[in-house]
């Protein structure tokens, strides 16, 4: 049912804080299906019927029958998407996929490959991609630019991930609103900043300290605010110093622990956007894994050297996100950060 006074929230499941998704459907009679709101892409895409059940993760996840819905639209281009870690290959199709109770037609891919790895470790079925029309993979026109036309009341969306649902009556995994906020949300005013890259939810990192030691980026830096990666990730000698500076020691490529007993005792690590300052606690950048039966205390900021154009960049994702209460304004350009309650 649309929204009446013009919002339309989605509640959002959040999975080990790592993955926060929330239920779409596609098709008439409505097949759903869990998504992840990724500001970092611009594409939709959901497990087809016709992947060969033995790929495991096309086994293990929803998948869309278009012979079962009557407002499905035939096309068949071919579609792939290349992720670090492997890439979706299908076709497109059109029909009526609702986000929020708000129907639109639209474009979108049935994934007929989808990698074990990383998609076995995937609790959510597909990807929206929330970002800008002209990172969109065929040119295809993304939901919320669909919404946008119909909806012309609705210019932001707000995406508020709770990590581990600090307050009990809170939906555990927070909530995607679109066209407006939900004040349970968050406290205090929005600080603003534009988005530093042409269509891209991109903006200016104007530090990057640890305790009251600013460290680097004072001449700026670009990060991109992604709500589909996990975890933090910057340039890896930037990370190498910041790791230094909390005494964490390197395991692998990019990746750094610290003994789980110093977890209270790290310094927080801030960042600064705007002169305004966004740190995280210990709790905040440290994982707790279980890696061979040890546990093992993760730091969720890696090193990653992401290649030109898109790089040199920081990549802001759920650890950070889950701290505070975005706004995601496609009329201004720009991102709204709020304290999360
Ligand atoms: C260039 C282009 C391909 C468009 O870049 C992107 O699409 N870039 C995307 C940017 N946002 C994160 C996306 C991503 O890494 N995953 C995989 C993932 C993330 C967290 C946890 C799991 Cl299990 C998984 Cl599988 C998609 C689920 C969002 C890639």
């Amino acid at each position: 049912s649309p929204p009446s006074n013009g919002t339309a929230p989605t509640p959002l499941t959040n999975y080990l804080d790592t993955q926060y998704f929330g239920e779409i459907s596609i098709g008439s009679p409505p097949q759903m299906f869990n998504v992840v709101f990724d500001t970092g892409s611009a594409n939709l895409w959901v497990p087809s019927y016709s992947c060969s059940p033995l790929y495991t993760a096309c086994f293990s996840h929803n998948r869309y029958d278009s012979s079962k819905s009557r407002t499905h639209i035939e096309n068949g281009t071919g579609f792939s998407i290349q992720y670090g870690s492997g890439n979706v290959r299908g076709f497109l199709s059109e029909d009526v996929v609702v986000v929020g109770g708000i129907p639109v037609v639209q474009m979108f891919a049935e994934a007929t490959a989808l990698p074990a790895l990383p998609f076995i470790f995937a609790k959510f079925d597909g990807v929206l991609g929330m970002g800008y029309p002209n990172a969109a993979i065929d040119g295809i026109t993304p939901v919320f630019d669909l919404i946008l036309k119909r909806n012309t009341l609705i210019a932001s969306y707000l995406l508020s991930y709770c990590m581990s649902a600090r307050d009990p009556h809170h939906k555990p995994g927070g909530e995607i609103v679109l066209g407006g906020t939900d004040p349970q949300y968050y406290t205090g005013h929005f600080n603003y900043l534009r988005t530093s890259k042409e269509g891209k939810w991109q903006v200016k990192l104007t530090g990057v300290s640890v305790g009251a030691e600013e460290l680097f980026c004072k001449e700026g830096c670009a990060a991109m605010i992604d709500t589909g990666s996990s975890y933090i990730t910057g340039p890896a000698s930037s990370v190498s110093i910041l790791m230094k500076a909390i005494r964490a020691t390197q395991l692998a490529e990019g990746e750094y622990t610290v003994n789980c007993d110093q977890v209270k005792a790290l310094p927080s690590i801030s960042f600064n956007f705007g002169g305004h300052e966004y740190s995280l606690t210990g709790e905040d950048y440290i994982q707790l894994q279980s890696q061979l039966g040890e546990d093992v205390c993760v730091v969720t900021i890696t090193g990653l050297d992401l290649p030109p154009p898109t790089g040199p960049a920081w990549i802001l994702g759920a650890n950070f996100i889950a701290r505070y209460y975005m706004e995601f304004d496609r009329r201004n350009n720009r991102i709204g950060f709020a304290r999360a309650v």
